[in-house]
C-alpha cells in the first residue's frame, strides 16, 4: 500500500486501494477568514431543521485569521466578528486572531501528525504532507458537511512518487526543487493524484525545507505532497505533541504501486525561476537573470519561516536594498517572527531599507497590502504567479527561493544568488 491508501484505510475503517471511494473520517478541519464564513454559513443551513446546530467535534477544528489580519477593511471585521462567534458558540478553542499564516500555524502547533487525514479550507492545506499526513484543500461548501459531520468522501487517489536524489549545490535550495519539478511535470501532471515525495535529497531537508516542497504540490495539481516521516518529524514534532512518539507503519510499502515514478538528480540543479504568468513557466536564473523588479516579497505559507528569512539576512549582510526596489518581509507566524527578532534581523532589515510587517498572507493573493501596480514587476518567495495574483492585472509576479529574492533586492533585477 502506498501511505494515501493506509491513511484511507484508516479513516474509512476498511482496506481501500487508490481508485476506490471511500467515506471517511477527518481527524482534523482547519478553516479561515476567507473561506470561513461561507463554511459557517452552510453549516447552519445543513443544520436548520435540527433543534441542537453543534458541530461534530469542536476539538478538531481550527479557525485562523490570516489572509486580512489585521482587518483591511469593515468586510474583513465582520468575516472576523463572525468566526469569533462562531468558535465561542460551539466551543472551538482552537481560533487565534493573531496567530499566523495557517499552514504555518497548524503544524507548529501540533494540530498535524503522520497518519491523520486533515483537510482545510485553502488550496495549499497540502503543505502538512510534509509531517506524513494525508492533507489537502476543500471548498467551503464541503468544509460545512464536515463541520457537521466529521466525515467527507474521497477518490482515493493514485501516487506519483519523486525520487530526488543528489547533494543541493551551495544557494539553491527545496524551492528550486519544487519549481523544477513543477516546469517538468506542469501545472496538472500530478491531477488529482498523491505526489510522494522521496529519496535523499528530500531526506536530507530540515523540516521548513519539507514544507516548502509539500506546500507547492497543488500547482502540480496534486491533492497531497507527502513526505515519509522519520527522525527530522519525529524532533519536529516531539517538540510540539507531548511524548510523540513516531510509528514506522505511516511509509509506502516496498512493493505499494505507484501510477508513476519520476527521477532527478538535483546536484547540478541551477536556482530557478517561474516567470508571468503560471507556476509552470519555471526558467533557469540565467536565462531571467537582468528583469529588473519594483518589489521583493519574502513571506507566505511557502517560505515565510525563520530559516528562509535568515538565508535573506546572511546573504544582504550590511548592504541596503538597492535603491527604489521594495523589499517586503513576512514572517510566516508569530512564532517565526519572534525568532526573527532574537536574531536581530529586524534591526538589520529596517536599516537596510526594508520594511517588516506583522505575520499574515500579505500581498500573497493581492487581497491585502502590498499590491503591485499597472507595469510593476514583483518577484516572491510565495507560490502563484497568476496574472493579477499580487494585485493589478498589468503586473508581473516571479517566483524564486529566498536567496534569489534576497540577491535581487540587493541589485534591482533578477540576479542569481550564486554570484553575490
Ligand atoms: C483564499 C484561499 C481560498 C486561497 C486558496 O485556497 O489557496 C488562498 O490562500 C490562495 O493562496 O490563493
Ligand atoms: S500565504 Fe498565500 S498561498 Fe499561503 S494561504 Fe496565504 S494567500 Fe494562500
Amino acid at each position: 500500500m502506498t501511505i494515501s491508501e493506509k491513511i484511507f484505510s484508516k479513516a474509512s475503517g476498511k482496506t481501500v486501494k487508490a481508485g476506490e471511494f471511500v467515506m471517511a473520517n477527518i481527524d482534523r478541519a482547519m478553516t479561515h477568514d476567507i473561506t470561513g464564513p461561507l463554511a459557517v454559513e452552510g453549516f447552519y443551513e445543513i443544520m436548520r431543521d435540527k433543534e441542537e446546530k453543534k458541530v461534530w467535534d469542536p476539538s478538531k477544528i481550527v479557525i485562523l485569521f490570516d489572509h486580512q489580519v489585521p482587518a483591511d477593511s469593515l468586510n474583513a471585521a465582520a468575516n472576523h466578528i463572525m468566526l469569533r462567534k462562531f468558535a465561542k458558540e460551539q466551543g472551538i478553542i482552537n481560533y487565534d486572531v493573531y496567530e499566523g499564516v495557517c499552514h504555518q500555524v497548524m503544524p507548529e502547533k501540533g494540530h498535524v501528525k503522520p497518519g491523520d487525514l486533515v483537510v482545510g479550507s485553502d488550496s495549499h492545506t497540502c503543505a502538512y504532507g510534509a509531517l506524513g499526513a494525508f492533507s489537502t484543500g476543500i471548498g467551503s461548501t464541503d468544509m460545512a458537511a464536515v463541520f457537521a459531520s466529521g466525515k467527507l468522501w474521497f477518490k482515493v487517489p493514485e501516487t506519483i512518487r519523486f525520487e530526488v536524489n543528489g547533494k543541493l549545490p551551495k544557494h539553491v535550495y527545496s524551492k528550486d526543487v519544487i519549481l523544477h519539478l513543477i516546469g517538468d511535470v506542469g501545472a496538472e501532471g500530478a491531477r488529482y493524484k498523491a505526489a510522494e515525495y522521496a529519496g535523499s535529497t528530500v531526506r536530507d531537508m530540515p523540516m521548513s525545507e519539507r514544507m516548502t516542497v509539500s506546500n507547492m504540490a497543488i500547482e502540480m495539481g496534486g491533492k497531497a505532497g507527502i513526505i515519509e516521516a522519520d527522525k527530522v518529524t519525529e524532533k519536529y514534532l516531539q517538540e510540539r505533541i507531548p511524548g510523540f512518539k513516531l510509528d514506522p507503519y505511516w511509509k509506502s510499502d516496498k512493493d505499494a504501486v505507484f501510477s508513476e515514478r519520476r527521477e532527478y538528480d538535483v546536484s547540478n540543479l541551477e536556482p530557478q525561476v517561474a516567470c508571468p504568468h503560471n507556476v509552470d513557466n519555471v526558467k533557469p536564473v540565467s536565462e531571467v537573470e537582468g528583469i529588473k523588479v519594483d518589489q521583493v516579497f519574502v513571506g507566505s505559507c511557502t517560505n515565510g519561516r525563520f530559516e528562509d528569512i535568515e538565508i535573506v539576512a546572511r546573504m544582504m549582510g550590511d548592504e541596503p536594498v538597492a535603491k527604489g526596489v521594495r523589499l517586503l518581509i513576512i514572517p510566516a507566524s508569530r512564532t517565526e517572527y519572534m525568532k526573527v527578532l532574537r536574531a536581530g534581523y529586524i534591526e538589520q532589515f529596517m536599516e537596510a531599507g526594508a520594511m517588516v510587517e506583522s505575520p499574515c498572507c500579505g500581498p500573497c493573493m493581492g487581497g491585502s497590502f502590498g499590491l503591485l501596480g499597472d507595469g510593476e514587476v514583483g518577484l516572491a518567495t510565495s507560490n502563484r504567479n497568476f496574472k493579477g495574483r499580487e494585485g493589478s492585472p498589468q503586473s508581473f509576479v516571479y517566483l524564486s527561493s529566498p536567496a534569489t529574492a534576497a540577491a535581487s533586492a540587493l541589485t534591482g533585477e533578477i540576479t542569481d544568488p550564486r554570484k553575490i
